[in-house]
C-alpha cells in the first residue's frame, strides 16, 4: 500500500473527540494554539533540519547548533514573539543548547538571588543577549574548591556564569554562596587573566547532548567584586562584614526548585514523543498470528503488547497532569516568598525533587522500553528513539542525582511525621499524614474487580501504603542513637518510602483532574481509564509493597490485575487517537516509525540509500583493506 493514511482506520475507532483532548493536553485553547502554530513554524523551515545530527562530527554538530540558536534568536525578535511563543520555538527546535542554560538557569538564579539593584544591572544585559551566562555548581571531585566540570554553556560559548563557592571572610567559612564572574573577553571571547575554561569532551550518543558544550572552569587569583555576590540572602559589607537576611539560606538553592519543575512538565514531552512513535508503530506492525490466511496480527493487539505500552501511555498523561499542578505549587511558593511567607518552600522543595526523581527515572526507562516495542527497526537512528534516549537519560543524573533527591523527600517525610508529636498538622501533599492513625489500620473495601474503579479505594490504598512505609521506616530511625547513622542504614526503605509518597502525589493529582470540568465527547471517560491504568498498573508493579504493609490482600491485588487487563482492552481502540492528541509534527517526532501516516516501510527503504555508506557501491577502504585479504585466501585456497 503506497501514499494515503496508513492508520486512518485506526483514527476512525477514537471513541472522544480528539481535538478537544488536544486542548487538554497542552493546558488550554491558547496554549494549544500557540504550541501548534509554533510547532509548523519550525517544521516548515529548512534551517531547523535535523535529521542529518547522528552523522556529524563533533564539531560540525556543534557549530550548527550555534547556527541555529543565532538564527532561532533572529527569528524570536524579527517575528516578535513573546517569551512563551519563544519558549515554544525553543522546544520544538529540539537540540540542546546553551541557551537552555542561560534561559533556564543563569537568569533565573540572578532574579532569585539577586538583590533589586543586581537584577536591574545585569538582567537587561542578559535579556538582549549581550552577555550570555551559565550556572556553574558541580565540581569535578569533592568539596567547593577543585574545579568546576559539568555546566552546560560553560565550554565554549558563556561570557559569564553564575559559580558557587565557598564564602570565606577573615578566616570564617560561611558555605556556600552564588556569585556573578565574567568568564572571557566580551570582544575577541578570549578568557579573562587566571580563568581556564574549555569542554570536558564527547558524551553518551551520537548527536544527543553533544550539541552542549559542558565545561571545566579553574580559577587563578581571579578578583570578583564585592556587588558581583549574589546578595539577596545574605550580604557583605565594603568593611567585609558578613550579615544574613531575614530569609531562608535555601534561598540559595531556589533555582534547583525552579528548574526541577520544568524538567517534571518535559518529563511528560519526552516520554509522550517515545509513545507516540511506539503506539503508531504498533499499530502498523504485523507479525504472526494469521487466521486462514488472513492479515496478520497487528502487534498492538497482542496483550503482552498493551501491558508494557499502554501503561506508558497512561504515564506520560499523568506527567502531564502532575507537571502542570507543579508549576501552580512553584508559582504559588514564589508568590509567598515575596511576601516573606516561607513556610511552604520545605514541600515545594520535597514535591519538586521527589518528581524530578520519579519522573526522570520512568521516562528514561520508558523511552527505552519504546524501543524495545519497535523490535529491531526501533534500533535504527531513524526511529528517532536512539537519539530521544541519549539525550534524555542524563535527566536522572543532572539537577541532581534521582537516589540522593529521593533521600531529600524522605528526609522531609520523617520530619513531618516526627512533627505530628507536636500537634503540628501536615498540610498539602503530606495532609494525609495527619489521618496516620487510621491508615495505620484501615482494611481495603475491594471484593470484585470493578470497585478498584473508585477513586477514594485506589487513594485510601496508596496512601494507607505510604504512610505505613514511612512509620515503618520512622520507628526503625528510633532504634539508632545517632540519627545520621540511622538514616545511612535504612537509606534503602527510605528511598522506596520516598516512591510511594510521590507516586500518591501523581496518582492523587490525577484523580484531582478528572474532578475538574473537562469538554469533549468521550474526553473525561478516556481520561478516567488512563488514570485507572497508571494506578493499578503502579499497585501491580509494586504490589510487594501493598501486600507486606498489610494494605491489600492477596485476593485484591489479584481483582487489580483482572481490571488492569479489562482497561488494557478499553484503552486498545483509542490509543492512536490518544497519541494524536499530543499534535506532534513529524518534524518534532523525528521518527519514520512514528510518522502521522503510518507509511513506514517505504520511508525507511528510502532512508536507507540515503546513508553516506550507500554514496558509493564500492566502500572507502575496500581497496585497502577487503580486497587484498580476498586475494591472500585465494592465494592460500589454490595452494
Ligand atoms: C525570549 C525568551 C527566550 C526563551 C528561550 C527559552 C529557552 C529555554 C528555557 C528554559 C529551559 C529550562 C531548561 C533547563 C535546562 C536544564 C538542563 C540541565 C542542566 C543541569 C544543571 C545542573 O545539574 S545544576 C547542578 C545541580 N546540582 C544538584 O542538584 C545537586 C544535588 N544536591 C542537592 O540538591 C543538595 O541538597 C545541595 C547541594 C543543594 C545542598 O547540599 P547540603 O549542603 O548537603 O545540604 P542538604 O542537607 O542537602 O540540605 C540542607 C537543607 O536545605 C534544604 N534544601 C536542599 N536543597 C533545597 C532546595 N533546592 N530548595 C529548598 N531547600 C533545599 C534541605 O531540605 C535541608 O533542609 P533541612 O532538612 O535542614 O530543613
Ligand atoms: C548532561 C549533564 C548536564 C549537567 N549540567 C550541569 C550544569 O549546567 N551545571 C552544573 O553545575 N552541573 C551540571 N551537571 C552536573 C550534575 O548536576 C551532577 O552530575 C549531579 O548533580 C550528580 O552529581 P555527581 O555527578 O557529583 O554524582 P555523585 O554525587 O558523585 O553520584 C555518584 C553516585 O553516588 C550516589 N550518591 C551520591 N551521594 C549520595 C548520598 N549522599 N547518599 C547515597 N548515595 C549517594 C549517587 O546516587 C550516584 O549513584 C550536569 C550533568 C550532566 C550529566
Amino acid at each position: 500500500m503506497e501514499g494515503g493514511d496508513h492508520l486512518a482506520h485506526e483514527r476512525k475507532k477514537a471513541q472522544f473527540d480528539v481535538e478537544a483532548m488536544k486542548i487538554v493536553w497542552a493546558g488550554s485553547r491558547h496554549a494549544f494554539e500557540v504550541s501548534d502554530r509554533i510547532s509548523k513554524l519550525v517544521a516548515s523551515d529548512p534551517a531547523f533540519r535535523k535529521d542529518n545530527r547522528p552523522m556529524l562530527s563533533r564539531k560540525e554538530l556543534f557549530k550548527n547548533t550555534l547556527r541555529k540558536a543565532a538564527y532561532a534568536w533572529k527569528r524570536i525578535i524579527e517575528l516578535r514573539l513573546s517569551e512563551e511563543e519563544a519558549s515554544k520555538l525553543r522546544f520544538y527546535v529540539d537540540e540542546p543548547a546553551f541557551t537552555d542554560l542561560h534561559w533556564g538557569m543563569f537568569l533565573p538564579a540572578i532574579k532569585g538571588q539577586g538583590t533589586e539593584e543586581q537584577q536591574q544591572k545585569w538582567l537587561p544585559l542578559a535579556y538582549k543577549m549581550q552577555i550570555i551566562g551559565c550556572y556553574a555548581q558541580t565540581e569535578l571531585g569533592h568539596g567547593s574548591n577543585s574545579s568546576k566540570w559539568w555546566p552546560g554553556g560553560l565550554g565554549k560559548i558563556s561570557t559569564h556564569a553564575v559559580v558557587y563557592a565557598r564564602l570565606i571572610t577573615d578566616g570564617q567559612d560561611h558555605g556556600v554562596h552564588g556569585f556573578i564572574v565574567q568568564l572571557r573577553s566580551l570582544d575577541d571571547h578570549s578568557p579573562l587573566p587566571g580563568i581556564t575554561v574549555g569542554d570536558i569532551g564527547m558524551k553518551f550518543g551520537n548527536g544527543a547532548y553533544n550539541t552542549m558544550d559542558n565545561g571545566v572552569l579553574r580559577f587563578d587569583h581571579v578578583r570578583i567584586p564585592r556587588d558581583q555576590m549574589l546578595m539577596k540572602v545574605s550580604q557583605v559589607s565594603r568593611e567585609g562584614k558578613y550579615s544574613q537576611s531575614n530569609v531562608p539560606r535555601q534561598l540559595v538553592y531556589g533555582t534547583m526548585v525552579f528548574v526541577r519543575q520544568t524538567i517534571v512538565a518535559d518529563a511528560s514531552c519526552a516520554l509522550s514523543r517515545a509513545v507516540c512513535i511506539a503506539t503508531r508503530y504498533s499499530a502498523v506492525r504485523r507479525q504472526f498470528g494469521s487466521q486462514n490466511g488472513g492479515p496478520e496480527t497487528q502487534v498492538i493487539d497482542y496483550k503482552t503488547q498493551q501491558s508494557r505500552l499502554f501503561p506508558l501511555l497512561a504515564s506520560a498523561y499523568a506527567f502531564r497532569f502532575v507537571g502542570e499542578w507543579l508549576k501552580w505549587l512553584y508559582t504559588d511558593v514564589t508568590q509567598r516568598l515575596q511576601a516573606n511567607d516561607f513556610s511552604t518552600l520545605p514541600e515545594a522543595h520535597a514535591c519538586t525533587a521527589g518528581l524530578k526523581s520519579l519522573t526522570t527515572a520512568a521516562t528514561a526507562d520508558g523511552i527505552e522500553e519504546c524501543r524495545k516495542l519497535c523490535g529491531g527497526h526501533g534500533y535504527l537512528c531513524s526511529s528517532g528513539l536512539p537519539e530521544l534516549f541519549a539525550v534524555y537519560v542524563p535527566a536522572c543524573t543532572y539537577e541532581g542525582d534521582n537516589t540522593v533527591l529521593l533521600l531529600q523527600v524522605a528526609r522531609f517525610l520523617v520530619k513531618t511525621l516526627s512533627q505530628l508529636g507536636s500537634g503540628k498538622q501536615p498540610v498539602g501533599t503530606t495532609a494525609y499524614m495527619g489521618q496516620v492513625e487510621h491508615l495505620m489500620q484501615c482494611h481495603c473495601n475491594v471484593q470484585k474487580a470493578e470497585d478498584w474503579l473508585k477513586p477514594a479505594v485506589i487513594l485510601e490504598a496508596f496512601e494507607a501504603r505510604s504512610a505505613r512505609m514511612s512509620v515503618a521506616c520512622a520507628k526503625n530511625l528510633s532504634k539508632f542513637t545517632n540519627p545520621e547513622e540511622g538514616f545511612a542504614e535504612l537509606s534503602g526503605d527510605l528511598v522506596e518510602a520516598a516512591i510511594a509518597h510521590c507516586q500518591l502525589i501523581i496518582v492523587s493529582k490525577f484523580i484531582e483532574k478528572l474532578q475538574q470540568d473537562i469538554p469533549g465527547k468521550g474526553v473525561k471517560q478516556q481520561l478516567g481509564v488512563l488514570c485507572n491504568i497508571y494506578a493499578l498498573f503502579l499497585l501491580h508493579k509494586h504490589q510487594g509493597d501493598f501486600l507486606s504493609t498489610g494494605c491489600i490482600t492477596p485476593k485484591q491485588a489479584y481483582l487489580a490485575n483482572e481490571q488492569l487487563r479489562a482497561l488494557y482492552s478499553q484503552a486498545r481502540p483509542n490509543a492512536i487517537a490518544l497519541v494524536d492528541a499530543f499534535n506532534y509534527t513529524d518534524h518534532y517526532l523525528g521518527s519514520i516509525l512514528g510518522c502521522y501516516d503510518g507509511n513506514v516501510y517505504p520511508k525507511l527503504y528510502e532512508a536507507a540509500w540515503k546513508d553516506p555508506l550507500n554514496d558509493s557501491v564500492v566502500p572507502d577502504g575496500y581497496r585497502e583493506y577487503i580486497w587484498p585479504m580476498l586475494k591472500q585466501q585465494l592465494r592460500t585456497a589454490r595452494l
